[in-house]
């Protein structure tokens, strides 16, 4: 068990700051996923806490203990990169001993910790193998028993199945997540997948263009989002744009009553948070797309200024291509220069969680 903080952490190329004064702490067994759009700065700060990229400004810390400027191999840190990189001439056992031989471990328990690390990541058996006798979903295993096996106080995964296909993806992060949980590990995890990001964090670090938008649990970074790129990069979240006067949101499709000062606001609903019922005359939000996902529906609606947002209905629900609906919604944010300025889940007013028909 360990703590990892990170203080004013920055890495500059030239003129721009790939990570800008970032600050984080990850508390003793706790798994944070590093998530934000392409370019936004998550491997090179995982690489600085590894010690793969000299940072060009703040401090590393694990347990109180100043790790900036320590070479990798000296950092109680292990590290799974998204190519697996294993030594293709030696054996599945072989590299996974190798950092504890490094060590000068005796055989026996060199032994003993490969085939505790081979079970714990569903490979027993698996040691005599080349490593081109596995499949990739396989290797990314070893990798990470390597790492594992080592026992380092924080590990480090670097979009560890970006290359595997989707149920294998989903199937291995599970199991990440069982073996991080189970070992108590601290865990710093790149992903750029939202999904991935939500399944299995304990909190999630949004970045954008080298900081950290919101740092919460993913139920809070779903649910009450802090600002606008948040909202948009988490989910599937519909904006539309409009003024507040006299405490009200004024637009012709929706009816709704706002405790904010009069300005122009975007409004933030997602698909599960709107309600359709067939429009009582010719005005009104139209459906221009009706997708059958099975478990459910998704009904894309053009609004009357032209905005189109997306709705989820019951898989039940007979909505089709040119049907006019009234809205009805149940949570919303609403957003101005790019902050929050109110969360329906976060306003004990019931009249604002009751869902709101068009009036
Ligand atoms: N060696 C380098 N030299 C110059 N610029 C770099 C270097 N490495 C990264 N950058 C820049 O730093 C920024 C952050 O890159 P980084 O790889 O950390 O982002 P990322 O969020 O991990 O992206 P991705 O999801 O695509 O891997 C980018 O603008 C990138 O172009």
């Amino acid at each position: 068990m360990a703590r990892l903080t990170v203080h004013a952490l920055e890495k500059r190329f030239a003129n721009t700051a790939a990570v800008d004064r970032v600050s984080l702490d990850v508390e003793d067994g706790e798994l944070i996923c590093l998530l934000g759009p392409s370019g936004s700065g998550k491997s090179t700060m995982l690489r600085m806490i590894g010690g793969f990229e000299r940072p060009t400004g703040g401090q590393i810390l694990i347990d109180g203990q100043d790790v900036t400027h320590l070479p990798p191999e000296r950092r109680p840190t292990g590290m799974v990169f998204q190519s697996h990189a294993l030594w293709t001439h030696m054996t599945v056992a072989g590299n996974i001993a190798f950092g504890l031989k490094l060590r000068h471990l005796p055989r026996a328990e060199v032994r003993d910790k490969v085939e505790w690390a081979l079970s714990l990541v569903g490979l027993a058996g698996y040691g005599s193998r080349m490593p081109y006798q596995l499949s990739g979903g396989q290797q990314q295993r070893v990798a990470l028993a390597r790492s594992l096996v080592l026992e380092p106080k924080i590990l480090l995964l670097d979009e560890p199945f970006a290359s595997l296909d989707q149920h294998l993806r989903e199937r291995l992060r599970e199991e990440v997540r069982d073996i991080q949980q189970r070992l108590g590990i601290t865990t710093l995890f790149v992903t750029h997948g939202q999904d991935e990001a939500l399944a299995i964090s304990d909190r999630i670090a949004v970045l954008k263009d080298g900081r950290i938008e919101q740092l919460d649990t993913p139920d809070r970074v779903y649910r009450r989002p802090q600002t606008q790129f948040t909202a948009g990069f988490i989910g599937t979240m519909g904006f539309i744009e409009a003024e507040v006067r006299d405490g009200r949101f004024q637009h012709p499709d929706l009816c709704l009553p706002l405790t904010v000062s009069d300005g122009p606001a975007t409004l933030a609903l997602r698909p599960e948070d709107i309600v359709l019922a067939p429009a009582t005359g010719p005005e009104g939000p139209v459906v221009v797309r009706a997708v059958d996902f099975g478990s459910h529906h998704q009904v894309e609606l053009q609004l009357s200024e032209g905005e189109r947002i997306k709705a989820m209905t019951e898989a039940s629900s007979r909505w089709q291509r040119g049907d006019r609906v009234r809205l009805s919604i149940r949570n919303h944010a609403l957003f101005r220069d790019g902050k929050v300025v109110l969360s329906s889940a976060d306003t004990p007013d019931v009249e604002l969680k009751k869902d709101l028909i068009h009036g």
